[in-house]
């Protein structure tokens, strides 16, 4: 038996709504340490896609393999907890709670189940050790004590960010983390992925072209819910296909 030389898989994975195929075959691989982003024009089925690589949608068919076991029918926790950590379209925080305190639960909503015999006081420190740790990572050690709801915009992002780093992921799957920023807040955001890249494997779902190509590897690009290529940066950039579907004189209007 070949052994797969991807962390994380899709195999013909499909999504039906009724009479509508929002994600019709797709297999896509995504390496270890690897940014790839998933682009395509709205409605293309990349939010469908990633809502089934997480858990949080069934699939109609097809499969989602991680480190080699079929994962297609675990509920979203279970998949959080196998290590496959997900942020969102919306901002999903606690705007009452500090950025500690949120990220604080976010970490002990995925407490593994080693950890779930410590003693109470332990495993509060490990918990907020992770914490801080996360905080730090995402650029808001700063921040620890403010009040969620009273930061920026582009910092609730952050510490969305931040949250997902908590549950001490291998996987950070992303979706639209640019979404309603302004230039320097995207900017601050495109720095935070780049390093992020070095450590996680990122699956980024984003439309701002620019910071596609500053963050990812490897694209995959779908339209009207299939796959119409996947590969390296250079390879889709040059492809026809792709600028005559995609990235052609309309792309900035994505
Ligand atoms: N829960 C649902 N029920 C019915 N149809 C849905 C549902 N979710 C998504 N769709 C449809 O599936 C298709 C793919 O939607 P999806 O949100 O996955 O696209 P997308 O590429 O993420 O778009 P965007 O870039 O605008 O977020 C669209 O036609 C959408 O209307």
């Amino acid at each position: 038996m070949s052994v797969s030389p991807f962390l994380f898989e899709t195999k013909g994975l499909t999504k039906s709504f009724g009479g509508l195929i929002a994600v019709n075959a797709v297999s896509i691989g995504f390496k270890e340490c690897e940014a790839h982003a998933i682009i395509g024009p709205n409605g293309a089925g990349k939010s469908t896609f990633v809502n089934l690589l997480t858990g949080h949608l069934p699939a109609s068919g097809g499969h989602v393999m991680y480190k080699g076991s079929d994962i297609t029918r675990l509920p979203a926790h279970k998949v959080a907890r196998l290590g496959i950590g997900r942020s969102y379209q919306k901002t999903n925080i606690f705007p009452s709670f500090t950025c500690f305190e949120n990220c604080r639960l976010a970490a002990q909503s995925l407490l593994p189940h080693s950890m779930r015999f410590l003693r109470p006081a332990a495993a509060y420190r490990e918990v907020s050790a992770r914490a801080s740790e996360a905080l730090e990572r995402a650029g808001l050690a700063s921040r620890a004590g403010r009040m969620a709801g009273t930061m920026s915009y582009g910092e609730q992002r952050q510490l969305e960010i931040a949250m997902v780093l908590a549950t001490a992921p291998q996987v950070l799957v992303l979706d639209e983390p640019l979404a309603g920023m302004g230039k320097e807040e995207s900017e601050g955001m495109v720095r935070l992925l780049q390093d992020l890249a070095r450590s996680y494997t990122l699956i980024l779902i984003e439309h701002d072209m620019d910071a596609v190509f500053a963050i990812a590897k490897v694209l995959s690009v779908m339209v009207n819910g299939t796959l119409l290529e996947s590969g390296p940066l250079d390879q889709i950039r040059a492809s026809k296909a792709v600028q005559d579907a995609y990235l052609g004189d309309g792309a900035e209007a994505y």
